[in-house]
């Protein structure tokens, strides 16, 4: 690969990127982050980067990261040599293309290397913060009792006496147990992870293993250790393998392993630290005292225009997310289902434009770089509906209004679950009830509400006419006149 290689003694050289302007080796690291992906490259580390640029004191708070699973084994390779500098590349929808290096991890541990290493890293008087982007499943907890499962076969080999910890559970635990005998303080746990209450379920799930691994810690870890809620936002694909060249040819600088981002980025978060934080407001980070509004915005107007958007265009024969958010049947049907349905259901969200909240989603959906596919918004739909959209269905009717346009989007739903597009062409339903999800959606054709009469997604609705009505004369137009021309009659009214 032609190119700069990228490391602390080669940034003077680079001229086709934005370099850090501070000094790294005045670092120390305050946060130790679990799972360095894609996600946390291009959100919390840039953040500090920002930081770091304007605030001698965020030198307080430089990022050791920490990998547990064999995957991230390939990380250390990329950062080590790179002395933990990557590059960051914001794609715009207009085609416009920044990059900058971001240096805020200044170290990198892959634990099974030296699992004592992370403990005492942890336990380092200087670390006051754990933040973690481990995926949904890194929480270890089942997605219908919400109960920490302690069958999982690493999480029983970390509650066996001196088990060399596997989990991010046996690691945090050991290195507070250190502490409160040290008489050190404990640290905050910040998740960054894309989960509703992520504090809470954090807060639940700690603290559910160390009940079983040592009750007395666990009470001291219940009294001392902050868990806030955030809500996060910004599209990161997983990096596309011709990165690292475009990457190089744009700035000249060759990154092992370079991230790619949405220009857009947003994060909420409680203000409910342990021991300290780092003064993230003045980079655009909104720290407030209740996330809640933030996430239910976040879910009813991006989540839940997904659904809107996704189904239709699956029926119409659309690959892309970007494709679709600008065929003006469908992208009208979004701006109206978030202005008058999602966002009437919303609480007041402080320092937040609705309007232009909307507009921004409008051309975040239309940006051809992040090239999201209509395919994965409708996998688990089972999962998303019930949990984004039904809600908004549900206020409405509780409010005596309607929901009309959210009901034809479960109607376009109804309709995908039959499995072919308005032409015919098979669709892959990728969903956990893909079986029964079909039978109801073919057996509606005879009996109209079949499909939503599968009260564990949703609810009542079937049970109300302010939802059937509109849903059963969806689902006929769609059915009788295809789906273009029901879409058109939708937005036309
Ligand atoms: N990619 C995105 O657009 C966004 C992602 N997020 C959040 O960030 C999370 C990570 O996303 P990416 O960085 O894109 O994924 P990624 O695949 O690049 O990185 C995931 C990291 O989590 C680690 N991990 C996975 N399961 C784990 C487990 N059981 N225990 C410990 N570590 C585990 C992996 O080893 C890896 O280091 C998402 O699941 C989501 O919660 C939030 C908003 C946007
Ligand atoms: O609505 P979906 O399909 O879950 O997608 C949400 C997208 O928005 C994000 O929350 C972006 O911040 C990502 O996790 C994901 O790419």
């Amino acid at each position: 690969m032609s190119g700069i290689a990228l490391n602390d003694t080669t940034l003077p050289e680079i001229a086709g990127a934005a370099v850090p302007a501070y000094h790294r080796g005045d670092i120390r690291t305050g946060i130790v982050h679990f799972g360095v992906g894609g996600f946390h490259r291009a959100h919390q580390a840039m953040y500090l980067d920002r930081l770091l640029a304007l605030d001698p004191d965020a030198a307080a708070w430089g990022i050791c990261g920490v990998g547990l699973r064999p995957a991230d084994a390939a990380m250390r390779d990329a950062l080590a040599p790179q002395d933990g500098l990557y590059t960051l590349t914001l794609k715009h929808p207009d085609g416009t293309v920044e990059t900058s290096v971001i240096g805020s991890i200044v170290h990198y541990l892959y634990a099974p290397d030296d699992p004592e290493a992370v403990i005492e890293t942890l336990a380092s008087p200087h670390v006051r913060i754990v933040s973690l982007t481990v995926t949904e499943g890194g929480y270890n907890f089942s997605a219908s009792t919400g109960e920490f499962d302690a069958e999982n076969p690493d999480v029983a080999a970390d509650l066996a006496p001196g088990a060399v910890p596997r989990t991010v559970f046996g690691y945090v635990a050991e290195a507070l147990r250190r502490r409160r005998d040290r008489q050190l303080p404990a640290f905050t746990v910040m998740s960054c992870d894309n989960i509703e209450g992520n504090g809470h379920v954090a807060r639940r799930t700690f603290l559910a293993f160390a009940r079983l691994a040592d009750p007395e810690l666990a009470q001291w870890m219940d009294a001392e250790v902050a868990f806030p809620n955030s809500m996060v936002d910004r599209i990161t694909p997983a990096t596309p393998p011709d990165l690292r060249a475009e990457v190089a040819q744009r700035s000249g600088v060759d990154d092992r392993w370079p991230v790619v981002a949405e220009p857009f980025t947003q994060w909420v978060l409680e203000d409910s630290f342990a021991s300290g934080r780092p003064a993230l407001e003045r980079v655009g980070v909104q720290v407030v005292d209740d996330v809640a509004p933030y996430e239910l915005m976040k879910l009813r107007l991006l989540n839940a225009g997904h659904q809107a958007l996704g189904h239709f265009a699956r029926l119409l024969g659309y690959e892309y997310v970007h494709d679709a958010a600008v065929d003006p049947d469908i992208r009208e049907l979004l701006r109206r289902y978030m202005q008058e349905e999602g966002r009437p259901t919303l609480r007041e969200v402080p320092g937040i434009d609705l309007d232009e909240y909307i507009d921004t989603l409008l051309d975040r959906f239309s940006n051809p770089a992040i090239a999201d596919t209509v395919a994965r918004l409708c996998q688990d739909a089972s999962d998303r509906i019930p949990k984004w959209l039904v809600p908004v269905i549900a206020a409405r009717l509780d409010a005596g209004a309607q929901a009309p346009l959210a009901a034809a989007v479960v109607a376009a739903w109804t309709r995908c679950s039959e499995g072919r597009s308005d032409d015919g062409a098979p669709l892959d339903i990728s969903d956990r009830l893909a079986g029964g999800l079909a039978e109801r959606a073919v057996r509606s054709r005879t009996e109209p509400l079949a499909f939503v009469e599968n009260t564990e997604l949703f609810g009542d609705l079937a049970d109300r006419p302010g939802f059937t009505e509109p849903y059963v004369a969806a689902l006929d137009a769609i059915r009788e006149h295809g789906t273009r021309a029901a879409l058109r009659d939708l937005v036309a009214r």
